[in-house]
């Protein structure tokens, strides 16, 4: 399923006066598609995914996800949309560190007051290859473990899309690879849409295109480049601004 926004701004009340994050993005994120977002510190990343995921409104402009103009939606109509086809994954994971890894999956589903059926549950930390971890808790997991319980998490509802900020920041090498593996099997082997925030070249070179933001306005987007390129353009942009 398709996300698109058009033309969206996001200006934030800042002590010191308006802030502008997102300045007029407009952007497709096309279904079976490995978007990543790159661009300076404060360049309007994080914003960009909580207003395309429907975690925060956007100043003007719109999202639609699948169709659905999110600023037509009430409260609660937006809540549902959220959790029933938005997946959200952060950097420091999220887990409640008192449940267990199975328990962690299903949180969401409890929280919405229905119930998750175990099977599933199981199946779902298969899915990302920790059959063997459903009874853990989040301090007896790697960080890469972790992440990969809160991607199974986020998975759980079979959202259209997966947004993630910085998934794999905490996260070192080799687990960062596991990581970064089993989004692009989302998109290749499920079809779903994935965007990810990085500021790591190699992270972006996953993604089948890598957008570039600075000032919260869309400057450039790159397809078919390797890391070595990503990085090369980053320097580039540095150095401009
Ligand atoms: N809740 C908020 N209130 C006020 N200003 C905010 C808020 N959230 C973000 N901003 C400002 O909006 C701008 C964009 O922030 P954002 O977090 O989207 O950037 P980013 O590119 O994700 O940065 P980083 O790479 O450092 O995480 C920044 O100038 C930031 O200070």
């Amino acid at each position: 399923m398709t996300v698109r926004l058009d033309d969206v701004g996001k200006t934030y009340d800042g002590g010191a006066g308006p802030v502008t994050a997102l300045d007029g993005v407009t952007a497709t994120f096309d279904e079976g598609t490995f978007t990543a977002v790159m661009g300076p510190s404060g360049s309007g990343k994080s914003t960009l995914l909580h207003c395309a995921a429907g975690l925060e409104p956007p100043t003007s402009g719109a999202v639609t996800i699948a169709g659905t103009r999110l600023g037509e939606l009430d409260e609660t109509a937006l809540t549902r949309l959220r959790r029933d086809r938005v997946g959200f994954v952060f950097q420091d994971f999220n887990l409640v560190s008192s449940l267990t890894a199975a328990q962690n999956v299903a949180l969401p589903l409890r929280l919405a007051g229905r119930r998750a059926d175990s099977d599933r549950v199981r199946a779902a930390l298969a899915e990302v290859g920790l059959e063997d971890r459903i009874g853990h808790r989040p301090r007896e997991l790697s960080g890469g473990q972790q992440q990969r319980v809160a991607i199974a998490r986020a998975l759980f509802t079979r959202p259209a899309v997966l947004f993630a900020d910085e998934p794999t920041g905490a996260l070192d090498n080799r687990t960062s690879h596991q990581v970064l593996t089993l989004l692009r099997d989302l998109v290749d082997r499920h079809g779903r849409t994935v965007v990810m925030v990085t500021h790591d070249p190699v992270s972006a070179a996953v993604a089948d295109r890598v957008v570039l933001l600075v000032d919260g306005r869309i400057t450039d987007e790159l397809t078919g480049v390797d890391a070595a390129g990503v990085a090369d353009r980053m320097t580039a942009l540095e150095r401009s601004c």
